[in-house]
């Protein structure tokens, strides 16, 4: 793929996609995002992903997790639902969520495939999906059960590390034409409407029309651990509040790395959380002026 095909992701989109609210409406207008990940040892993951999802404005917040999260999970974000992810009650979330993101801190045990397996049959066409960090490994190894999905959108936001476990390009090889052919394979007659968050320093943006998009924002203050659970976390609410679109993903993308460049003007490091706690003001200015 030449480089002139390249879009830049920057804040055009993102004024385009962040409007001002409608008056006549009301939590569930927002969306009803579904997170499901957090084990024992990576709870922290699932909560920074909640928080960045009720910081960007999803109606309607609901945690899927182990337990042992519930109470740092309370207390930190009182405006999220938890309920256990090993419970029955599971299948019910997941029928009623408008978005599904799957995958921070989810872990690779046995009860994750089962989560994972579990999300890919019973996602609808009027649903959206974002696999994330643990979900990604898991599909690397069963990468079959991507095509026979029938979400209305997929959106995978795999680090350089996690698309090399996916796709079997080497780091060094993840050239635009190598990225797009192998996420035209993984979805050969499958699903069309498949979004590719290629995430680094400049984090490229794939989908299967061939368009290919490079975000113009983002700093090395944001390399903390965390920052991808809160794009993720972004990008669900986004698509949530603002449509299954190509644009609600890019504008989640871009809005990310620009609370992190605001941030980074006065700060040596950006914690994830402080990123989630920008993103009001952020997604008001740029709504406004
Ligand atoms: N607080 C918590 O609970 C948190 C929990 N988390 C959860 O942990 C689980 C495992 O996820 P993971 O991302 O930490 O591990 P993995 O997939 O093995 O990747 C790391 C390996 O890849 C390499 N690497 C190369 N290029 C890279 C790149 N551009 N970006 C990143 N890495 C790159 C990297 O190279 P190295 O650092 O050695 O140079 C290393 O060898 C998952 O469930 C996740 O959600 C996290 O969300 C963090 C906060
Ligand atoms: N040097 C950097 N410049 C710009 N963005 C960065 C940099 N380092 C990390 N990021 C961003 O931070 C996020 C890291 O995602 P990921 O590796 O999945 O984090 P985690 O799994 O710890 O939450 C990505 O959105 C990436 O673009
Ligand atoms: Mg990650």
């Amino acid at each position: 793929m030449a480089a002139t095909n390249m879009k830049s992701i920057d804040e055009k989109i993102a004024r385009q996609v962040v409007r001002p609210r409608p008056a006549e409406s009301h939590k569930g207008t927002f969306g009803r995002v579904l997170l499901i990940g957090g084990n024992k040892q990576y709870g922290g993951a699932i909560i920074m992903a909640a928080e960045a999802a009720v910081s960007a404005g999803a109606g309607l917040t609901t945690v899927a997790t182990d337990p042992v999260n519930f109470t740092a999970l309370h207390a930190r974000l009182p405006e999220a639902a938890a309920i256990d992810y090993s419970a029955d009650s599971l299948k019910d979330q997941l029928a009623s969520a408008n978005v599904i993101l799957c995958g921070p801190g989810l872990g690779t045990d046995e009860l994750a495939w089962r989560i994972l397996d579990l999300v890919c049959r019973s996602a609808e066409p009027d649903q959206a999906v974002v696999f994330d960090a643990s979900a990604l490994d898991l599909l690397s190894q069963r990468p079959d059960l991507l095509k026979e999905m029938r979400a209305g959108e997929l959106v995978l936001t795999p680090h350089q590390m996690e698309w090399q476990r996916l796709s079997g390009i080497k780091i060094a090889d993840q050239g635009d034409r190598a990225n797009q052919e192998a996420l035209e394979r993984l979805f050969s007659a499958g699903m069309k409407n498949v979004i590719l968050v290629l995430k680094a320093h400049r984090t490229r943006v794939y989908d299967l029309t061939g368009e290919i998009y490079r975000n113009s924002a983002g700093n090395p203050g944001m390399a903390t651990g965390g920052m991808g659970d809160t794009l993720a976390g972004i990008t669900a609410a986004f698509i949530g509040q603002f449509g299954q679109r190509l644009s609600s993903v890019l504008a989640a993308v871009y809005c990310h790395s620009k609370a992190g460049d605001d941030l980074y003007e006065s700060s040596y490091l950006v914690r994830p959380t402080q990123l989630s706690a920008y993103m009001p003001r952020l997604m008001k200015r740029l709504s406004t002026c």
